[in-house]
């Protein structure tokens, strides 16, 4: 897979050179590139912002040096690529953007080629949006119902979350398949984990666990991750269709 990343800030970006993500750049299986929005100012000032028509508080980042850094990177894109029609999926961190989730993360890793607009001040100008709209897919995402100062954090959240999916990036491929919000398990919140010492601070881990009845312990943790979701994200609950609940799960 190939990004690009787009920001003001692109030093923001660098802890995407560590860890798995970070390997996976050092072994190929993701070709990623970051990229400086001010390499396409044309001013002494390398202005990327202007004061929002309408009025309004704060800044709004102009449109010439997006839509210039956007057609960049498609170009080199296809070059790399060498699909001369290949076209990004661009993503746009934004609070009025589509809830991201692991079922988008999903659909995103099986692409093969993500770009991200970073955004900052009050936002991208719309009509770079429009105008990259008519090259290819473009998705405003929300991390969610809270407003950052920009686009980067969202990023780095998205891309780990897309990254860790992609075949030979995580050592073990069925860490993906029981944990939170992973369709195999109907989204629901993953079960309460635990390691040695069995016994700790006084604290022992729940017996089942220590059984080695493989049985027994899928249905301890099951309860327990329909118990949580109960508790804490009920709305999942509400979405898991009766098909996906058996008759043990009603019982809990
Ligand atoms: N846009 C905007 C905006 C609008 C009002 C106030 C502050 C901002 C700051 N901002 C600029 C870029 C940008 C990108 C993503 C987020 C973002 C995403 C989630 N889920 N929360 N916040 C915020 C961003």
């Amino acid at each position: 897979m190939r990004i690009d990343v787009v920001s003001i800030f692109p030093e923001y970006l660098s802890p995407l050179e560590l860890s798995l993500i970070g390997k996976a750049r050092t072994t190929g299986l993701l070709d990623l590139h970051v990229h400086d929005l001010r390499t396409w100012t044309t001013d002494r000032h390398r202005t990327v912002d202007d004061a929002p028509l309408g009025g309004g508080a704060g800044m709004v980042m102009r449109p010439e040096p997006w839509a210039a850094a956007l057609a960049d990177v498609r170009e080199a894109g296809r070059r790399t690529l060498e699909e001369p029609d290949a076209v990004p999926h661009l993503l746009v961190p934004s609070p009025a953007g589509v809830p991201f989730t692991q079922a988008m993360a999903h659909e995103l890793a099986d692409e093969a080629w993500l770009a991200f607009a970073c955004g900052r001040y009050e936002g991208i100008d719309e009509r770079v949006l429009d105008v990259a709209a008519e090259q290819g897919p473009v998705t405003p995402v929300s991390l969610g119902d809270y407003v950052l100062n920009g686009g980067e954090v969202a990023v780095l959240a998205v891309v780990e979350a897309v990254a860790r999916l992609l075949p030979g990036v995580l050592g073990n491929p069925e860490s993906v398949v029981e944990e939170s919000h992973a369709p195999a398990t109907g989204g629901l919140l993953e079960a309460p984990v635990y390691t040695r010492p069995a016994t700790w601070e006084g604290r022992s881990a729940p017996d089942v666990l220590l059984s080695g009845h493989h049985a027994k312990v899928a249905a301890w943790r099951r309860e327990q991750s329909l118990r949580r979701t109960a508790a804490r994200r009920p709305d999942l609950l509400e979405r898991l269709d009766a098909a996906q609940l058996t008759r043990a799960d009603r019982a809990v």
